[in-house]
């Protein structure tokens, strides 16, 4: 992995009434500025909890330059997940436990001009779904139950991050390891040892007295683990 660490903060632990705001805090210029914003969207089904939709996103397009990394802990993905990606979402992500067609739904989310994610909860193996990793381009592996922030960093799921790494790193497949949930300064170096491409936190930006601090200490700590 040659790139830089990517650090895609999660506004599920922003200001809801301030998202605009909230994401500036994060657009900042150089080390201070986030890869991408990482938008959970919950449907109080497929998780425990709800959040936002389609017309939040549309509204945050507009309010942002920043990719949007979308990431759908719903129900029927296969129905709901283009409306992402015509929105102009730069990632659209589907949980492989909810969708029907995974890979029907990736190949059209790529022609919709979308990168296409798959996630994974922490009890799902990933070997389940080796086969089909070559139509995606991100493996989000959840490090957390998904439906809350701030819960504690699951160090088990670490041995699926290594799996995909080594069949990346070998040109087996050719997607971005993404990691999402408990994610801080006490837990990003095992993920950035382990071969993550991208992590997702939430609770540790914008828990912090300064977003943008945040997400260049946490860019760094990665780097410094893995090396770069
Ligand atoms: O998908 C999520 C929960 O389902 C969140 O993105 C994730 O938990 C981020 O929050 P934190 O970094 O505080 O754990």
């Amino acid at each position: 992995m040659a790139h830089r660490p990517l650090i895609a903060p999660s506004i599920l632990s922003a200001d809801f009434a301030r998202l605009g705001a909230e994401i500036e805090a994060v657009a900042g210029h150089g080390e201070t500025r986030a890869d991408w914003v990482h938008v959970d969207v919950m449907d109080a089904h497929f998780v425990p909890n709800l959040t936002l939709g389609l017309p939040v996103v549309q509204s945050l397009l507009k309010h942002t330059d920043l990719p949007l990394d979308c990431h759908l802990m719903i129900e029927d993905p296969d129905r709901w997940a283009i409306g992402y990606a015509e929105a102009g979402a730069h990632n659209v992500t589907v949980h492989a436990e909810a969708a029907g067609d995974p890979v029907k739904l990736a190949k059209d989310l790529r022609a919709a001009g979308a990168k296409a994610g798959l996630s994974i909860k922490p009890g799902t193996p990933l070997e389940d779904h080796l086969d089909t990793l070559k139509h995606y381009d991100t493996l989000l592996v959840m490090s957390v139950e998904p439906g809350f922030g701030g819960q504690s960093f699951i160090a088990d799921v670490l041995e699926k991050v290594r799996t995909a790494r080594r069949l990346v790193d070998t040109g087996h497949l050719k997607l971005l390891v993404e990691i999402d949930g408990g994610i801080n300064a006490d837990t990003i170096e095992q993920a950035a040892e382990a071969g993550v491409d991208c992590f997702v936190a939430g609770s540790a930006v914008y828990g912090a007295g300064d977003p943008g601090k945040a997400v260049a200490a946490l860019r760094e700590q990665a780097a410094r683990a893995a090396g770069r």
